[in-house]
């Protein structure tokens, strides 16, 4: 395996800018991982199936990152261009980087991992001795890892064994942290000292808004070569990290959502002013953070109690943001894995004895709950529900499986409250709410 760290080949192979390929130019792609790579010296070739934001992106030179706080600023991002990514012009992009980014969803890895498979077999055969990155910077534990294992099976089909050594050998999944709000945002709408004022959206459409807070944890371990980039924090104890955010910021904000939802609330700034909300959203977190110190003794509780307050009481109460309630609540399936933020931390609890997770119980049956004939995902599990009711999404989309003593125990719990939900918000109801649906 190569060296890594200090001594770890650099950008020298690239005497004119680098490229760096991001499979999704969406809220995350252009509002915090583009930005972050054109920062620190790289082209970004943004991949994307829309072809309408691929032509967006290429003619256009520049588009602005809207910061929003009490402060608000902006940032200019140049140097990007786009390829349609189903296009064969994206192969020849394979053959001038070292770093391959994604935020496409982690449900969609599957999709972008015959093209990616394609792109190396290129590399390999111009440039053998080419080292590169992948990091899959979506919500979810071990999405590059996930990566590798679907984009191995296409490159590892038919290959030689020397292909196969440049797969094991020269390219690096590094999995990560990736923690930014970035909300839906209306580029026709610009704040500036006088207030709201409107703009023309042809010359907005890639503007992006997002929190002043991020950050960015990679897998040092796992990378082939060096990057130096901006905002990339690299750390060794990777899972510690993301199971923290994804177990904190995202077991709160899903919480909010789904109770948000269930209320008939259409953002989360809306929601976590609910006291009623707010107050399981901060129990589900505190349930989530007793396991989390146990698991891991890299976090002390008093930074994690930090940690906590910045994320419940200023990052997702920021009024700027307006977060919305779909967005949040978006692919449940996903949502309701068995390592995702609302069944990962409630299983921690049971395992590491550390007490019955009551709110997350609340949590996970607000997901159930939730229904949006939009989102395939939602859908899928009403249907469940209406076939073989809570307990068949519990067993079968987050994977707790009957006559496994914890798993019994969590679903009991679950179905509890799934049954007394409505109930007991219903005396907070919202005219728009759902709680008698
Ligand atoms: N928005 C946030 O606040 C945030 C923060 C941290 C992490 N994330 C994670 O980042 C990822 C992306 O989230 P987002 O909010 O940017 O979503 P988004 O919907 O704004 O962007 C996703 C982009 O991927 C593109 N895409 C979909 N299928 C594709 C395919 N097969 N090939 C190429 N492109 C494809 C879509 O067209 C879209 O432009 C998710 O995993 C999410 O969990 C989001
Ligand atoms: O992107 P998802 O669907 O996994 O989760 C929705 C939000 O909770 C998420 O996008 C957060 O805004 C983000 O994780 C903040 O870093």
């Amino acid at each position: 395996m190569p060296e890594k760290t200090t001594t770890l080949p650099s950008l020298v192979s690239f005497p004119n800018m680098p490229n760096a390929i991001h499979f999704g130019a969406g809220n995350i792609g252009r509002g915090f991982i583009g930005p972050l790579l054109v920062d620190s010296g790289y082209h970004v070739t943004f991949a994307d199936v829309n072809e309408s934001l691929i032509d967006s992106l290429n003619t256009h030179d520049h588009y602005t990152v809207h910061i929003l706080s009490q402060r608000s600023s902006t940032a200019e991002v140049t140097d990007f261009s786009g390829v349609v990514s189903t296009s064969p012009d994206l192969l020849d992009k394979f053959l001038t980087t070292d770093l391959v980014t994604t935020s496409v969803g982690a449900q969609i890895l599957p999709k972008i991992a015959p093209t990616i498979a394609k792109g190396l077999k290129k590399l390999y055969q111009e440039r053998p001795d080419a080292l590169v990155d992948i990091i899959a910077c979506e919500n979810g534990v071990g999405a590059s890892e996930i990566l590798r294992k679907e984009v191995g099976k296409h490159f590892k089909k038919d290959a030689s064994t020397a292909e196969v050594e440049f797969f094991d050998k020269r390219v690096g999944f590094a999995n990560c942290s990736v923690d930014r709000i970035v909300p839906p945002f209306d580029p026709t709408k610009t704040i500036n000292g006088n207030g709201e004022r409107k703009r023309e959206l042809k010359d907005h459409e890639l503007d992006v808004g997002v929190e002043d807070f991020y950050e960015w944890v990679v897998d040092q371990d796992a990378l082939k070569t060096e990057h130096n980039i901006h905002g990339m924090k690299l750390a060794r104890d990777l899972l510690a990290y993301v199971e923290r955010k994804l177990f904190t910021l995202n077991t709160a904000h899903a919480t909010i959502a789904y109770l948000g939802w269930l209320k008939g609330y259409e953002t989360v700034n809306e929601a976590i002013e609910d006291k009623q909300i707010y107050d399981i959203a901060k129990g589900a977190v505190a349930e989530s953070g007793r396991a989390l110190l146990k698991k891991y003794t890299i976090f002390s509780k008093d930074e994690h109690e930090r940690y906590v307050n910045t994320i419940m009481d200023r990052r997702l109460k920021n009024p700027s943001l307006q977060d919305e309630i779909k967005r949040v609540c978006r692919a449940p399936r996903r949502k309701l894995g068995r390592n995702d933020r609302l069944i990962g931390p409630a299983m921690m609890d049971y395992e590491f004895g550390v007490g019955k997770p009551t709110n997350l119980a609340k949590s996970i049956a607000a997901a159930i709950w939730y229904s949006d004939e939009d989102d395939e995902d939602a859908v899928a599990i009403r249907n469940m529900v209406g076939e073989g009711g809570a307990e068949k999404v519990l067993r079968e989309v987050s994977g707790l499986k009957k006559g496994a003593n914890k798993a019994d125990e969590l679903v009991d719990h679950v179905l509890e409250a799934y049954g007394s939900l409505k109930n007991e918000l219903e005396s907070f109801r919202h005219p728009n709410g759902h709680v008698n649906g």
